[in-house]
């Protein structure tokens, strides 16, 4: 690496593109710009390009691809962009993965990779051949679907839980669970890493003919990129091909899923250059003034490199309906996003919902259901058609088609689901029970009417929108989002949704008044306050006297909205 960091311009500036390089800016700083500008200049200048031969764009979402394609223009020909996990699937694991000669690997069975949780037959086999069939399905069930592949300490992955549990589960168990996956030609995204890094380890060639189609490798939003990519990347650049990465720390907000940022605070190659671009273009100085505090480091002050200025970012007090209500006339006809950590409050928004039960998950279905395909049914089929109502028509296809076990049957997949939309404000308040029994077609799916016991009562005491308001929504790109899906994205209103809390020297706000950018938590709100340009507020159930008088001596206009 060099001697030290350069500075940058701004996000036009040019550099030399045969060498390995880091960019660390702060929100809004111009660091995507600068790689789509970077990757224009390198179509333009190299000779190492062809029709074969791209450069490779690296984002941490499809949303994130789509906006990278829409700015590229003609230069998008040359360029191949997408998530590390699509790129590593195309290019490494579907070509290759018959190499590793997994026995239990069902190769042809193989479809593309999935976040699949594990049905009750499938949890049935993992207690049954593990000899531990005293185990808890809710139990078993939150260990097999926290799984990460790890390096132990001699360098080896591990598939292994994130979190540590109360309870006990033999280690042996997780990768038991993996081969029964594999055997029905399961792949979760995780195992696209996996897979990855032992073909390169036990191929190496794979790694020549990589380096030979990508002579370009650059990677956005690297604060969240985990060990396994990291050092998949360190391999490749070890020649012929030039990697860049950008990122910034204080934004790396997707620990919970295995990423750590110290990856990109020490990501080094041989002959690397490390840059780095000041201000923010994207919000006001009033704005700016609150990420600063947040983020609190004396070293690292952004400011308006346009001098632009606005209005105060405010803190609208009350119930989220009213504020959002209120929010919403302030900006007019300007669109307003709202940003919430969890997804069943984003999707009450979406919905017009009160803001109630954020605990509740759509994998209920699954352990409280003892037969295994009418739970898949339901839970496949609300996921189908809340992915529809936001738009999301192939996932839902993709959906429908679990539910009814026939991934070739687009067209009954259709009219299924054309069937549900058409009934949604009937079906949404009707209660499990009656939408199973009522409205799934027996012709279609393989059915079993939920009549009594344990399940029913289960079923009865659940309505539709309750569970629709736990599915996860993949690229989610509509205005009310949870703050992890805005992430790289902007807008010029913003509303970030405080939920409530009891202590009352901070109520939530501790973020603002006792900042400490080392909290995961308090890089996940600076991440949410940054993306706004010119309105930010912030909704809050409620707040003191004395909370209101530090929020305003720091740059808050305060409104009561109840
Ligand atoms: N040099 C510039 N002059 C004016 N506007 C710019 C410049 N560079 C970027 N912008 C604008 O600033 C906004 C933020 O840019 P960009 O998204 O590239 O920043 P970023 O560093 O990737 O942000 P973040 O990390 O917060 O997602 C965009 O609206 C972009 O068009």
């Amino acid at each position: 690496m060099g001697s030290g960091i350069i500075t940058l311009r701004d996000s036009y500036e040019k550099i030399d593109i045969e060498h390995h390089f880091k960019v660390n800016a702060g929100p809004g700083a111009g660091k995507t710009t600068w790689l789509i500008n970077h990757i224009r200049n390198v179509v333009q200048h190299s000779n190492r390009l062809g029709q074969v031969k791209k450069v490779a764009c690296i984002t941490y979402t499809n949303v994130a691809a789509g906006k990278i394609i829409s700015n590229l223009g003609d230069a998008c020909e040359y360029v191949e962009i997408g998530t590390i996990h699509s790129f590593l699937y195309k290019h490494i694991v579907k070509p290759y993965v018959s190499f590793l000669n997994i026995p239990e690997l069902a190769v042809k069975e193989i479809k593309g990779h999935d976040d699949y949780g594990p049905n009750k037959s499938i949890l049935y086999s993992v207690k049954e051949q593990s000899k531990q069939v005293y185990l808890k399905d809710k139990d078993l069930l939150e260990a097999l679907l926290d799984l990460q592949w790890k390096f132990d300490s001699k360098g080896i992955l591990q598939v292994l839980p994130r979190k540590i549990f109360k309870f006990k589960i033999k280690k042996e168990t997780y990768i038991i669970y993996k081969k029964i996956c594999w055997s029905m030609g399961i792949l979760h995204h995780d195992d696209v890493l996996y897979f990855s890094w032992r073909l390169i380890n036990e191929f190496p060639s794979i790694l020549d003919i990589l380096r030979a189609k990508f002579p370009y490798i650059f990677v956005d939003e690297f604060q969240d990129t985990n060990p396994i990519q990291a050092e998949i990347l360190k391999k490749i650049a070890e020649k012929e091909s030039i990697v860049g990465v950008i990122g910034d720390k204080a934004q790396s907000i997707y620990k919970f899923q295995g990423a750590d940022v110290n990856q990109f605070i020490n990501f080094n190659l041989n002959g690397m250059k490390e840059y780095k671009i000041e201000g923010n273009h994207r919000s006001t100085e009033e704005i700016i003034s609150i990420l600063n505090i947040v983020r609190n480091d004396p070293t690292f002050v952004q400011y308006s490199p346009e001098n632009r200025h606005g209005c105060k970012p405010r803190i609208m007090v009350g119930d989220v309906m009213a504020t959002y209500k209120r929010a919403k006339q302030i900006c007019g006809k300007q669109t307003l996003w709202t940003l919430c950590y969890k997804n069943v409050t984003s999707n009450c928004l979406k919905n017009g919902y009160d803001v109630k039960d954020e605990n509740i998950i759509l994998e209920d279905i699954i352990t409280n259901d003892s037969n295994p395909k009418r739970a898949k049914q339901l839970y496949y089929v609300i996921s189908s058609i809340e992915n529809a109502r936001d738009n999301k028509i192939k996932d839902a296809l993709k959906f429908m088609k679990r539910a009814m076990r026939k991934e070739d049957a687009d067209r009954t997949a259709l009219y299924q689901l054309q069937y549900f939309l058409d009934n949604y404000e009937i079906i949404k308040d009707k209660t499990l029970t009656e939408f199973y029994n009522t409205y799934f077609d027996e012709k279609v799916f393989d059915k079993s009417k939920i009549t009594k016991g344990s399940v029913k009562d289960f079923y009865d005491s659940k309505k539709y929108s309750d569970m629709a308001l736990a599915v996860k929504i993949d690229d989610d790109d509509c205005i009310n989002r949870t703050i992890h899906k805005a992430k790289g994205d902007e807008n010029n209103c913003v509303m970030v949704i405080i939920p409530e809390s009891d202590d009352k020297t901070n109520y939530g706000l501790d973020f603002i008044l006792n900042p400490n950018i080392a909290f995961e938590e308090n890089r996940v709100y600076y991440v949410a306050l940054s993306r706004a340009r010119e309105k930010l507020f912030i909704s809050i159930p409620k707040i003191n006297d004395e909370v209101k008088d530090r929020l305003m001596k720091v740059g808050f206009e305060i409104e009561n909205c109840s």
